[in-house]
């Protein structure tokens, strides 16, 4: 591990609000926002999760915890209810070591590039 702390942004359309799904969709979106950065598990020091309020048959730091796919620090929160918001996301900010100039890019799976500005 090395560098600064930095931050990168990933989200994921989940299929249904299914454990499931919802765990398919959570291991998914970490492993590809990892891979797609060249980051290391050991290169995360926390993640910030977001739901949207229809996603309820499980978090993903549950599902973290319980498939032992990453042991740091995790919070999740429900995304504000908006007007024309896409149904079934999860959005995570994760916090990594990286260098100051590495090129960190967002990761935007399963239709939800399209919640973006
Ligand atoms: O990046 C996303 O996942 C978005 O949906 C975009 C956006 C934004 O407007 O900036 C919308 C709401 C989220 O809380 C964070 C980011």
């Amino acid at each position: 591990m090395s560098g600064t702390v930095r931050a990168v942004r990933g989200a994921t359309g989940v299929r249904a609000d299914t454990r499931q799904d919802i765990r398919t969709a959570t291991e998914d979106l970490v492993r590809e926002l990892l891979g797609h950065n060249g980051l290391a598990a050991a290169d995360v020091e926390a993640l910030f999760f977001t739901v949207t309020p229809d996603l309820t048959a499980d978090i993903p730091p549950l599902v973290l915890q319980e498939r032992g796919v990453l042991n740091v620090p995790c919070l999740c929160s429900a995304e504000p209810r908006w007007d024309g918001e896409m149904p079934r996301v999860i959005r995570v900010m994760a916090l990594v070591h990286a260098d100051r100039d590495a090129s960190l890019e967002p990761v935007y799976l399963s239709g939800a590039a399209a919640t973006r500005p």
